[in-house]
């Protein structure tokens, strides 16, 4: 799991490192280069404009600078433009400027004519995280111009202008793809951020995960491979009570298929049994549509406790008896999930949700987060509002977006990397709710539980967009939950 730090221990990192390694600074940025120079070889072997690099006066700028004595060196036609006399930037922008070989053609911005066509590449390379101040002048002018400018644009380590850490003020490049070193920036995770960062890609510069978690500070970013170790495992002698009991709350008249969805993707992510309680009319369709379901009556109910996992809320409309759903929570003890209009119903009603067992996973969409916990001005202060709030309710929030964000009563922050813009779909919440229930009545602790969901809920959702693209529906995604097993190796 990568650590996401914050921009001013980056230098703080990379002092540590060098230190404990003994190599000198220029090395880490030659590693960082050397891994822009393999990703670039990777995505774009087959495109053969001209590269121009645009190079700042910091370390973000000295990058640029050894990327371009790479990719001449290569055989690549490059042109390095810079704003500053060379004097005037870092030190190891100043080394690797003396490195530059004479086929690269040196010229500064002042001079430079932008006449870039759209087989080219523009490198961003003018500020990384050591940005301090709205960009203006002469930056802000080149900015502008190569915004208007249709070509293949990538941003080194973070676009240009973009604060590690906050929101954007002002104005900042605008890249197809932003290629972040050792760890995903925090401000690329905000969704104000994403006209500028394209698609973001992580690379290694050779920083072991164990020495930056030194400067953790509680945030941390999920990736493929560090799924399986939140899986439990199963063997030749499970039995279809290992996979668990679960029951699921909601189908209002109308709305049944949102109980369709989360009963069918409980029971295709390994649900034992699973029950619902729907509205006494909508029984024949959910078990026509979902035979493997069974529709719980009020003996399930009494027999509360013996369920593995509840989830609550797909399609339970707010019309739902209040004096009900207080004592479903009061008589359940175990961790629950609740979704949707139980998310709603405790909105209106915030003294309920003293009556959430702890440790129970609450999975709101923006809106429903804003019901729940008040506006926030922008993502930076919701996802401190979604701290604060699953620490004071001993909850695991889980912020459904790009990026979904798991907080949990500890404090700490995870950040989903698989999914994609299709998944904002109808009933695509409802596929996650079965899921993250489904785990928790197989007896995942609910970290794991949640984290598996979220993870799995977004890769089913990248593989049905193979095919279907902006025509995926919820029931693509619950029909690729199984393949997830397969891609992750998971038995
Ligand atoms: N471990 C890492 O993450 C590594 C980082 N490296 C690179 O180093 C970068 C950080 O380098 P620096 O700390 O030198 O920072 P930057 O390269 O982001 O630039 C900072 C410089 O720009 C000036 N500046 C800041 N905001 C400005 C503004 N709005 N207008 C005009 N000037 C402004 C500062 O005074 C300073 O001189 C990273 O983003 C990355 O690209 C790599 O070289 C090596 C390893
Ligand atoms: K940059």
């Amino acid at each position: 799991m990568l650590s996401i730090i914050s921009g001013d221990k980056v230098k703080l990192l990379d002092a540590a490192f060098i230190k404990a390694r003994q190599m000198r600074s220029l090395d880490l940025m030659e590693n960082a280069a050397k891994a822009f120079f393999v990703w670039f070889e990777r995505m774009f072997s087959a495109i053969q404009g001209e590269i121009f690099i645009f190079s700042g006066p910091g370390n973000n700028g000295g990058d640029g600078v050894a990327i371009a004595r790479l990719l001449a060196e290569s055989g690549k036609s490059v042109k390095l433009i810079f704003f500053q006399d060379k004097e005037q930037c870092s030190p190891d922008y100043q080394a690797n400027f003396e490195r530059l070989p004479s086929k690269v053609k040196v010229l500064s911005v002042l001079d430079f004519d932008f006449q870039i066509t759209e087989n080219d590449f523009v490198l961003d390379c003018i500020f990384g995280v050591g940005i301090n101040r709205p960009i203006e002048g002469v930056y802000l002018e080149a900015v502008n111009k190569l915004n208007h400018i249709s070509c293949h644009k990538i941003s080194v380590d973070i676009p240009s202008g973009i604060p590690s850490d906050n929101i954007l003020q002002g104005e900042a490049f605008k890249a197809e793809h932003t290629l972040t070193f050792q760890f995903p920036k925090f401000s690329l995770l905000f969704p104000e951020h994403a006209e500028y960062t394209g698609r973001i890609h992580v690379v290694d510069i050779g920083i072991p995960d164990e020495f930056i978690l030194n400067f953790n500070e509680g945030k941390f970013f999920l990736r493929r491979e560090d799924i399986s170790r939140f899986h439990k495992k199963f063997h030749a002698f499970s039995h279809k009570g290992d996979f668990g009991r679960i029951m699921l709350f909601g189908g209002s008249v109308g709305k049944v298929g949102a109980m369709v969805l989360s009963s069918k993707a409980a029971l295709r992510t390994g649900s034992g049994l699973v029950h619902v309680q729907i509205a006494e009319s909508e029984r024949a369709i959910i078990q026509t549509a979902v035979p493997e379901v069974m529709v719980a009556g009020a003996q399930e109910i009494k027999k509360l406790k013996s369920f593995d996992a509840l989830g609550i809320g797909p399609g339970w409309g707010t019309e739902v008896d209040l004096a009900f759903y207080c004592s479903l929570l009061k008589r359940y003890h175990k961790p629950l999930v609740i979704d949707a209009d139980g998310l709603n119903l405790l909105a209106k009603k915030p003294e309920n949700l003293k009556y959430v067992p702890k440790g129970s996973v609450l999975t709101p969409h923006l809106k429903e987060f804003q019901r729940l916990a008040g506006e926030a001005k922008d993502h930076k202060e919701r996802l401190e509002k979604a701290r604060s709030f699953a620490r004071e309710h001993g909850v695991y929030l889980v912020l459904k977006g790009a990026f979904t964000s798991i907080s949990t009563p500890q404090g700490e922050q995870f950040f989903n990397s698989s999914g994609n813009q299709y998944m904002a779909t109808a009933g695509s919440g409802d596929v996650l709710t079965g899921m993250i229930t489904s785990f928790l009545g197989q007896g995942y602790p609910p970290l794991n539980a949640a984290i598996c969901g979220v993870f799995h809920h977004g890769l089913a959702g990248e593989m049905a967009a193979l095919k279907k693209r902006r025509g995926v529906i919820a029931s693509d995604i619950i029909e690729c939950v199984p393949g997830t097993f397969v891609e992750l190796n998971i038995e």
